[in-house]
């Protein structure tokens, strides 16, 4: 059955108590700038609606999209939350990338409190099949697939120079002298969550007494849920690096999401 995606005009977030209905399911994603990423969130909706989602697709922008391209994306059925930006406090931080400072205002989501789970995914990604059944993962934890250090990107870490990663522990082991091995650490373009005001409230203090560090919100949210982060199959997002640094991990004709987040260079 086609997603009950109708369009609909623009609502500004506002503060809701837990509406006490019933439990309400999207899918969301973040969308910024002006930039050629509306495109992907086309992709995005077209590719849930040909799984045959049963769910809508919340698209959480800045006030910087241009109404050409909210319309578009209220004609493929979005539905359009305007948010404000979430900026870290003023830091030092080099991010892996300049652009990453946007990628706080995500936290934003976490209001979207008329919704009792959401599946997060970002606007690179691509759906091929029905992944509808994760909204049923039990309550109270946080669900996103595993990440991997060995792209350029991670080269300042002691994983990377070390040549340590989650995904091949076995591979180089994590040396005793560098301390604790690294606690597993998820990409943040996927995950399954639950919408909250009070930890919406909790994630905006916390970020801004939190030093900003390379992968800004990711690491930020993998630190914050470090006690319920729960990792999923890599089939639900497979970040397209992956096939080449671990396929032995990879099947990728059993890919259900693809996450196409490589570095162009790595790929040529
Ligand atoms: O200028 C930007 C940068 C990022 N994004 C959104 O933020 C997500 C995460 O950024 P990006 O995909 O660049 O991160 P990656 O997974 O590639 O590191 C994107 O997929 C988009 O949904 C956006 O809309 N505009
Ligand atoms: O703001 C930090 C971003 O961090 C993540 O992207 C990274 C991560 O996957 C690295 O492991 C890769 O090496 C890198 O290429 C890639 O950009 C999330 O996908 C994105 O949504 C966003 O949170």
């Amino acid at each position: 059955m086609a997603p009950d995606i109708t369009p609909t005009t623009i609502t500004k977030t506002t503060s809701l108590s837990k509406a006490p209905s019933l439990p309400k399911r999207a899918y969301v994603t973040f969308l910024a700038g002006d930039g050629d990423y509306w495109k992907g969130v086309v992709g995005l909706v077209k590719g849930l609606r040909k799984a045959k989602s049963k769910y809508p697709l919340l698209v959480a922008m800045l006030p910087d999209v241009p109404e050409e391209h909210r319309k578009i994306l209220i004609e493929q059925g979005c539905i359009l939350r305007e948010i404000e930006p979430v900026y870290p406090p003023e830091n030092q931080t080099q991010f892996a990338m300049a652009y990453y400072v946007i990628n706080y205002s995500k936290l934003r989501i976490w209001e979207f409190v008329e919704y009792s789970k959401m599946i997060y995914l970002d606007g690179d990604i691509q759906v091929f099949d029905n992944i509808d059944h994760l909204f049923d993962l039990p309550d109270g934890y946080f669900y996103a697939v595993m990440d991997c250090f060995c792209e350029k990107t991670w080269s300042h870490t002691p994983q990377f120079k070390i040549g340590y990663c989650q995904q091949c522990p076995d591979k180089v082991k994590w040396p005793a002298e560098l301390g604790p091995k690294p606690a597993l650490y998820f990409n943040a373009g996927m995950f399954v969550f639950e919408p909250s005001l009070s930890t919406y409230h909790d994630l905006l203090e916390t970020v801004q007494i939190t030093t900003p560090t390379s992968f800004a919100e990711q690491d930020f949210l993998n630190m914050y849920f470090r006690d319920i982060y729960r990792p999923i199959p890599p089939i639900y997002n497979l970040v397209v690096a992956m096939l080449w640094r671990h396929p032995e991990n990879v099947e990728a004709d059993k890919a259900k999401v693809v996450h196409y987040c490589a570095a162009v260079s790595t790929i040529l």
